[in-house]
């Protein structure tokens, strides 16, 4: 299909009376790597969850693969091929990680009206874990994981539903430089295999390695978009962030 992938025209939201979102225009074309940064407050959360369905957007409208999103619940949207995960990992503590993996492989199998994968869960869920480097725990339950771990079972449970995007919202929060570095070498591997992806992150250093293209939003607006190198040297980015 031709055009971006996601496509975000002037959506606004409103929280009573305060403005989160004015205006925002956005086109992500498929397999770009595009950062989304801001001060706390920002708006990207908002941005994102009214563009995964979290949230209603209150003005202008987010066309995904083609598909209008505005209205549908966030299953539906997830279901179209849109993906995020999530900075806080909201892992099944009784269950193993392979079964952690298997309810949303499960889940997206039956929304795309098949009965499911049968024989191939098992399968599914230990390609899946393998693929985040956790295979070898596939039996262990999430309680046994390091925080770095955490994130990569919760990167795993997001490509449960084969997306085609993926929101990344600072998966890399709390982890050391080295394991930084290894979350960002598997997600160019996930870009490399096709996944468009949107990152928020507080890591600079992580976002500019990452992004092959910068969107700052500052107060709900956003106010610079292009090659990261150039972004952050705006006058206005910088003053956003220095807070002058
Ligand atoms: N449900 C809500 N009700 C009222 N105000 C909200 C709600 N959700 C967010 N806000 C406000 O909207 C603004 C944008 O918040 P948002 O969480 O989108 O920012 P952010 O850029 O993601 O911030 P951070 O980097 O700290 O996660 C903030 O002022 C926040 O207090």
């Amino acid at each position: 299909m031709s055009g971006p992938l996601l496509d975000v025209a002037a959506v606004g939201k409103r929280f009573g009376g305060f403005v989160a979102l004015s205006d925002i225009t956005l086109a992500v074309p498929r397999g770009e790597r595009l950062g989304l940064i801001g001060p706390n407050g920002s708006g990207k959360s908002t941005l994102v969850n009214c563009i995964c369905g979290t949230l209603r957007n209150d003005a202008g409208s987010v066309t995904f693969n083609g598909h209008r999103l505005d209205g549908l619940p966030a299953h539906r949207r997830t279901r179209l091929g849109l993906a995020r995960s999530f900075q806080l990992p909201r892992p099944f503590h009784t269950m193993t990680l392979a079964e952690n993996v298997q309810v949303p492989i499960l889940y997206a199998a039956r929304s795309r009206g098949h009965r499911g994968p049968g024989s191939g869960l098992r399968d599914g869920a230990e390609a899946l874990l393998d693929m985040v480097g956790l295979g070898g725990k596939a039996h262990q339950r999430p309680a046994d994981l390091t925080q770095i771990e955490m994130r990569k079972l919760e990167l795993a449970k997001a490509m449960a539903s084969d997306p085609q995007m993926l929101i990344a919202d600072e998966v890399m929060a709390g982890l050391s430089h080295r394991e930084v570095d290894e979350i960002l070498a598997m997600l160019l591997k996930l870009n490399e295999s096709g996944i468009t992806f949107i990152m928020i992150e507080h890591i600079m250093r992580a976002v500019l390695a990452f992004s092959q293209r910068l969107v700052v939003l500052v107060a709900g607006r956003k106010i610079a978009d292009g090659p990261p190198h150039e972004v952050i040297r705006d006058d206005d980015v910088v003053a956003a962030y220095l807070g002058r």
